[in-house]
């Protein structure tokens, strides 16, 4: 399989102020990789992402992507007024995709919301409001698709159908970048996964690198090593 990099960081800086939260941070992103992003609050994962699809601006370095990209946001943008299908037809008009459902019926079977699609959105629950934001997110048809905390708020059940989604884009070819406060669900879903504390890269592995440790022991690992410091 090919496996060349779509996404390139290199020397990448960035501040907030006087807060100098990435400096030279470098990683690159395989072609088709589940990849995670984990690490504590106010790590900087949510920068990064933002970095990556130029919604915040690069002090320094270089962002290389080759392919188009789709982004779903840490909260959900919708028209609450409206159906779940009338918003995919709405954002269909914005993001030049068909609302067709022909097109989205498949996806959205996956994530069990097709029986939901003609209620209203301000009736959905906070999971299915974060699966119609998903739902939208990948008709919107791009290479890669990255995926800012799809689980947070999101019932067991939920979880597994948005699990089975991101496995159908794998096979379909699509990179993916994920991140995620569950440890558990990265490990049930990623590839390869890396874990950043402060802007900076702790480690960046292959899922098949860990050697039987679970995510839980490389993150606690961290914690431990920085208070021998
Ligand atoms: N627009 C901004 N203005 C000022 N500071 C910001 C801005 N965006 C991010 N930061 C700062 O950058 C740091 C990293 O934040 P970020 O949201 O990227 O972390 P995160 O790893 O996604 O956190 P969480 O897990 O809590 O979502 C924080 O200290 C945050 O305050």
């Amino acid at each position: 399989m090919e496996h060349r990099n779509v996404i390139e960081i290199k020397g990448l800086a960035k501040s907030f102020g006087k807060e100098d939260l990435y400096k030279d941070f470098n990683l690159n992103i395989k072609k088709g990789d589940v990849h995670g992003l984990i690490g504590p609050n106010g790590s900087g994962k949510t920068t990064l992402l933002r970095l990556i699809t130029s919604l915040y601006q690069l002090d320094s370095g270089s962002i290389k992507m080759d392919l188009k990209h789709s982004m779903l946001l840490e909260n959900d943008y919708l028209y609450e007024e409206f159906s779940g299908r009338k918003n995919i037809e709405l954002f269909g008009q914005y993001f030049g995709y068909e609302g067709k459902k022909e097109n989205y019926k498949r996806y959205s079977d996956l994530l069990e919301l097709t029986e939901h699609l003609d209620k209203k959105v301000s009736n959905y629950s906070k999971g299915m409001k974060r699966k119609l934001s998903l739902l939208i997110v990948v008709m919107i048809g791009a290479d890669i698709i990255l995926l800012d905390e799809p689980t947070s708020g999101v019932d067991p059940i939920s979880r597994v159908e948005i699990r089975s989604l991101v496995s159908e884009l794998k096979k379909e070819g699509k990179t993916i970048i994920i991140t995620s406060h569950d440890l558990s669900e990265i490990e049930k879903i990623a590839s390869r996964v890396t874990m950043i504390k402060s802007g900076n890269l702790i480690f960046d592995k292959d899922v098949n690198e860990f050697n039987g440790q679970t995510l839980e022991d490389l993150f606690l690992e961290v914690g431990k090593n920085e208070k021998k410091l």
